[in-house]
């Protein structure tokens, strides 16, 4: 089976594409679209069947380091992090000590593969290191911190970027400021002088303001155009707003309520990207949960189309055997249109046809297998997964020690005694 999958891959490369009909990246650029995209992990990359299609510029023309440019503690309270991300975290662990080995590689890969790379991200409330966070600061000592950490990692990545989310996540829910150590330190003006730093250390890149449930309009969505309308005020160049679409099967909002919270954002001038859309449900997936989850790809596909300051779509991860869906949200999953076994659902369509394609033979239109994989704790441990996560405490290589359940293991990341 697999052995048939890389020959389809190997053919589908070669072959012209009215042979295979052509993918979500040949699509989109085909509708106009720069392109569509998939975020990507660097313990991923290891497994090779996962490597080929995410290599498939047929399908995906961009790719999204989902955490090689920074790092995540603070969401995941409790899991065991790797400590060689990239985030100010690991990027700058302590105060001026810059590493940039696993972005790195996430960027060579692209350059390798003919993608863009959209660079994530460079001022964020989670994922700080303590010297950041808990700091003593006054305006002026941290906004030096952050313009020379912004500086540092911008002029790493020059050149080879086509975007960065210059700020992640500065709202709350009712478009009111996010508290944050740069907010209450700095006040609003973080933003601009965050825009205006990347911008001065790489004129070239496009630089984005992305949120989540900002898909709609709303309280949210309206702060998010305040924050465009802030740093154009200031003078500073701001390119484009990412919409995260972070969404659920069955509420996600419709095409046309889609189309009219994107041309609020386009009549700002801006440029519009979908940036980490995944569709979750509450497993275990069902035939009609997948198809309902097809149909929301693809309204949310249709509705950047038909959009011309839609620039692209990038999915977050493209297979349900890395997504970070099941580790954040209990009980939900199936989140990508490729299940498990990197087979195509009935998601894989949807967005094809909203591009404009046609549907792929392969898709599968059964439930999709079950997401998370469980281990048996029997002996206190487990064999043949190379994993880190809680089950078994730092550098975890396999073995679990569950008090109680069993070792869950969610992605190559994270794994929970469940
Ligand atoms: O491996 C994972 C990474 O994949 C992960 O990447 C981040 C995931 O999304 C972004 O941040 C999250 C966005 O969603 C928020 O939850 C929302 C709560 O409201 C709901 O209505 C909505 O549906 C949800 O999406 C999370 O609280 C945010 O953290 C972020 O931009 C990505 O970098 O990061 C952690 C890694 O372990």
């Amino acid at each position: 089976m697999v052995q048939l999958k890389k020959i389809t891959l190997v053919l589908a490369s070669v072959l012209p594409q009215w042979v295979y009909g052509a993918g979500l990246h040949a699509s989109a650029v085909a509708k106009g679209k720069l392109y569509f995209g998939s975020a990507t992990d660097n313990g991923e990359l290891t497994d090779a069947a996962y490597l080929a299609q995410l290599s498939n510029t047929d399908d995906f023309g961009q790719i999204t380091p989902g955490n090689a440019q920074k790092v995540s503690e603070a969401n995941f309270p409790g899991f065991w992090r790797k400590t060689d991300c990239i985030q100010w975290d690991s990027i700058e662990p302590t105060q001026g000590t810059f590493s940039y080995t696993k972005g790195d590689v996430i960027a060579d890969l692209a350059a390798k593969n003919g993608q863009k790379l959209r660079c994530h991200t460079l001022v964020w409330h989670s994922q700080l290191p303590n010297w950041v966070s808990s700091g003593t600061w006054t305006n002026e000592t941290l906004i030096a911190a952050m313009k020379n950490h912004i500086t540092n990692v911008v002029t790493h990545y020059k050149g080879k970027c086509y975007a960065w989310d210059v700020v992640n996540e500065a709202l709350n829910e009712d478009g009111t400021y996010r508290t944050n150590i740069f907010y209450q330190t700095i006040g609003e003006a973080y933003l601009p002088i965050a825009f205006a730093t990347a911008a001065a250390a790489d004129p070239d890149v496009k630089l984005y303001y992305n949120d989540y449930n900002i898909e709609s309009s709303g309280s949210k969505s309206t702060g998010a155009q305040q924050i465009i309308k802030l740093v154009q005020q200031y003078g500073a160049k701001i390119d484009g707003v990412g919409l995260q679409a972070h969404l659920i099967v069955g509420s996600t909002p419709s095409q046309s309520a889609q189309a009219t919270n994107l041309a609020a954002f386009a009549a700002l001038g801006v440029d519009i990207a979908y940036t980490e859309l995944d569709i979750r449900m509450t497993l275990p997936s069902t035939a009609a949960l997948l198809a309902q989850q097809s149909t929301d790809y693809k309204n949310t596909v249709a509705a950047c189309v038909a959009n011309t300051k839609c620039v692209g779509v990038t999915i977050w991860d493209y297979t349900d055997k890395y997504s970070w869906v099941p580790s954040v949200f209990s009980g939900q999953g199936a989140a990508l249109p490729w299940d498990e076994n990197l087979a195509k659902k009935p998601a894989y369509d949807g967005i094809l046809s909203a591009l404009g394609g046609t549907a792929s033979a392969g898709t599968t239109t059964t439930a999709a297998t079950v997401v998370t994989t469980t281990t048996t704790a029997s002996s206190g441990t487990t064999t043949g997964v190379a994993l880190y996560g809680q089950c078994g405490g730092s550098g975890w290589t396999g073995g679990t020690t569950c008090a109680s359940g069993s070792c869950k293991v969610f992605n190559q990341w994270y794994s929970q005694c469940l």
